[in-house]
């Protein structure tokens, strides 16, 4: 993966936004959008849907890739997380440990924004070593 070249389709991100306006945050008021590319290239949508119970909160990426395995898609491309903050918005730890479970440790993670700035990460620098279905194999 060549963060310089990778290429992100128009859709995908129009699907993050779109998302975004759909996610239910308010105890934070911090709105996530996220859309996932699978291997087939379909697009699925997800958005942060937050709780009374603060804790029960599910986050944009999460919701995302829950929404495509219900499609019955578990292998994807990229994912990218859309935000209005000035600061891009990285998924956080418990998101990264999901999104490893189904993504190549070389899949781009792209995080963007209302003004269009971008940064990308790979899966395994977001979560090195991680554990994945392969440490299961002893079992
Ligand atoms: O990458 C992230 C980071 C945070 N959130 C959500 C969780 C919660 O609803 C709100 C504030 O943490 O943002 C996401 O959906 N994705
Ligand atoms: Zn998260």
């Amino acid at each position: 993966m060549n963060k310089q070249t990778i290429k992100i389709p128009a859709e995908l991100k129009i699907a993050a936004k779109q998302a975004y306006l759909n996610a239910y945050a308010p105890y934070s008021k911090f709105h996530v959008g996220a859309a996932a590319l699978t291997t087939s290239g379909t697009i699925v949508q997800g958005c942060n849907v937050e709780n009374a119970s603060y804790g029960l909160t599910v986050c944009a990426e999460r919701n995302c890739i829950s929404h495509a395995v219900i499609k019955g898609e578990q292998s994807f491309q990229m994912i990218v997380i859309y935000t209005e903050q000035e600061r891009m918005t990285p998924p956080c730890g418990a998101c990264r440990q999901v999104i490893a479970e189904f993504f190549e440790q070389s899949a781009p993670v792209i995080a963007f924004n209302h003004k269009d700035q971008q940064q990308v990460w790979s899966v395994a620098e977001l979560l090195p070593d991680a554990f994945t279905p392969k440490d299961l194999l002893d079992i």
